[in-house]
């Protein structure tokens, strides 16, 4: 189907081959989220007038309403009891609440680490204070299971991923809900299968080896590097690196920031859009009380940002099927509009694409920056191995064939991983493999509607599977380190990240042809990575660093 330019074989392909975008009306909703732009929440409709006839008739409401909320809470943990020993399973050590009905305690210290920028030391603090690699918590009325165990999170992933979703924690509650989105990161199921065919062509086609699309951008990168070794922040040059490219990429034109500064207010937008969403995804049940006007003005201008793009995408399509002319365009919007040409549906699926992507590769490379001044003995050695490529053009292959540009892109995933947690809700009564009992050896039982988070940076810390010096920057681990499913930074199985050669291969290029040009980069900040969570961890603080250019290189 891909391809053609038969309207009415792709409408149909849309219609009648998965009904499911019929039956997800996003119009269908409630009068108080329609006001608010948002779609239908879960959450009950209420009387304007509520009426108390008598003090005694309200005090026996509240009463049964006690008495209800008692007696199901005590009814389910017998429940989860007998299911856990029914599947096989072991107990799983519980955190300790002041408040274990919501688990406001829990929130709350969760908050305050957020807001310190602590989120990262907090979550080391939580898991050493429980002494265990899997525990439970209530996190605002939720049951959750915290986890840092490899083989949880594999079984999530592979085994067991159907019986795990993301579209209960990210849609059907409306966290995503405000650009009306349906796209591969927020579905599961059909949904999921379709939005993921959609864009797989254009991820697995060899169109990221093609290195020149990535060339003019980086000469414009490099051109910014002051020569005269003044300190300079390279995260928001790399911001802007990464708009260029991924614009080009995702739209088929360039947003050219690094030579138009003031167009980065897309991506500032997008930081801002990904902040609310995280907030909005922590607040689980209590997410329709959100309320964010500064947030919901940056989600329309993203919104009319993917939706000027959708509009001159179709144009330009029409006017190709009026003309009978073949467009050079070879971005993702114009293989998706050959496919699908519902606005909607396409700003939905393209935004799907667009928000995990935005500064990831970035904050990738930024983070690369950071290690490798603090560690010139490491990028000497880079360097050596890169100039030992000569001076011929930079290809695919040559930068795969690297090995030690790998272990250092290895070793910075390993720190400072993009994707923290790997978050799913049960979709049924399931079981992981690990976690239970007294040894935690046991496997664990998953009711239907538990949260399970499995924790990346910790196992990526986590002194038994890297050793004493796990904390250090070591890119020569990788020599001998085979780590499998306790390393992967871009997840695994059916819902891996679609992007990951990319990925490593515009973060390798980027540091290929910088060291090519520079000598020696030196850190110019001694204030400690400070992280702030945007998808991933990113410092506060920048990337500053002086470089000294090579005054031999041509390149
Ligand atoms: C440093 C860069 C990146 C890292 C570390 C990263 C990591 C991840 C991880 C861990 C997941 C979740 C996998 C899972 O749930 O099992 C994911 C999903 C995803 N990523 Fe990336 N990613 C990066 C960059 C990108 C870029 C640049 C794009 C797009 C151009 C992208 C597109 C996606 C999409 C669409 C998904 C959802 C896939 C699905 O649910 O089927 N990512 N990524």
């Amino acid at each position: 189907m891909s391809g053609t330019y038969d309207s009415g074989a792709e409408k149909l392909f849309i219609e009648d081959n998965f009904p499911v975008w019929k039956s997800y009306n996003v119009k269908n909703v409630c009068t108080s989220c329609a006001a608010r732009n948002y779609p239908e929440t879960k959450h009950s409709p209420t009387t304007s007038k509520t009426m108390i006839a008598s003090p005694h008739l309200f005090v026996s409401f509240l009463c049964l309403t006690i008495f209800y909320y008692a007696s199901s809470i005590i009814l389910s943990s017998i429940q989860y009891n007998r299911k856990t020993q029914a599947f096989g399973c072991g107990k799983i050590k519980k955190y300790r609440h002041y408040d274990p009905i919501l688990g406001l305690d829990f929130a709350l210290s969760m908050r305050k680490a957020f807001q310190e920028h602590r989120w990262l030391p907090w979550q080391k603090e939580l898991y050493r204070d429980q002494g265990v690699k899997t525990f439970t918590a209530t996190f605002l009325g939720s049951r959750m299971i915290y986890s840092a165990e490899s083989d949880n999170m594999k079984a999530m992933s592979t085994a067991k991923w159907k019986d795990f979703g993301i579209q209960p924690l990210r849609l059907d509650n409306g966290v995503t809900g405000p650009f009306h989105a349906i796209g591969v990161s927020n579905v599961d199921g059909e949904m999921w299968e379709f939005s993921r065919n959609l864009i797989k062509p254009y991820f697995t086609r060899d169109g990221y080896s093609d290195l020149g699309r990535l060339k003019v951008h980086t000469d414009r990168l490099l051109s910014l590097v002051p020569l005269d070794g003044t300190a300079f922040d390279i995260q928001p040059l790399m911001q802007r690196w990464f708009l260029d490219t991924s614009t080009e990429f995702l739209f088929g034109k360039t947003l050219n920031s690094l030579t138009y500064p003031t167009k980065v207010k897309i991506s500032i937008a997008m930081v801002d859009v990904m902040r609310g969403l995280r907030a909005r995804l922590q607040m689980a049940k209590l997410m329709f009380l959100h309320y964010d006007p500064v947030w919901l003005r940056n989600v329309q201008t993203v919104k009319d940002f993917i939706d000027a793009n959708v509009k001159s995408t179709l144009a330009e399509r029409s006017k190709c099927i009026a003309s009978g002319n073949k467009s050079s365009r070879t971005d993702l919007l114009w293989d998706m509009v050959r496919q699908v040409q519902d606005p909607e549906v396409l700003r939905g699926q393209i935004l799907a694409v667009f928000v995990p992507s935005n500064d990831t590769t970035s904050i990738l490379i930024s983070n690369a920056f950071y290690a490798l001044s603090r560690h010139p003995e490491v990028y000497s050695k880079l360097r050596k191995k890169v100039l030992a490529l000569g001076d011929q053009e930079l290809n695919f292959e040559k930068l795969r064939s690297i090995s030690y540009l790998a272990w250092v892109l290895n070793e910075v995933h390993r720190l400072y991983p993009n994707g923290i947690l790997m978050v799913r809700q049960a979709l049924t009564d399931t079981t992981l493999p690990v976690g239970g009992g007294q040894d935690q050896a046991a496997p664990i039982f998953v009711a239907k509607g538990d949260i399970v988070s499995c924790n990346r940076y910790l196992m990526h810390r986590d002194l038994d599977i890297w050793g004493p010096d796990a904390e250090e920057f070591n890119p020569e681990r990788w020599r001998e380190a085979r780590p499998m499913w306790k390393f992967v930074p871009f997840g695994g199985g059916p819902r891996i990240c679609p992007a990951h050669v990319l990925v490593m291969t515009e973060a390798s290029y980027v540091l290929c042809r910088f060291a090519q040009r520079f000598e020696k980069i030196e850190a110019k900040d001694d204030r400690p990575y400070t992280a702030i969570m945007r998808i991933g961890p990113s410092n506060m603080h920048g990337v500053k660093i002086s470089a000294v250019k090579d005054e031999k290189a041509t390149l």
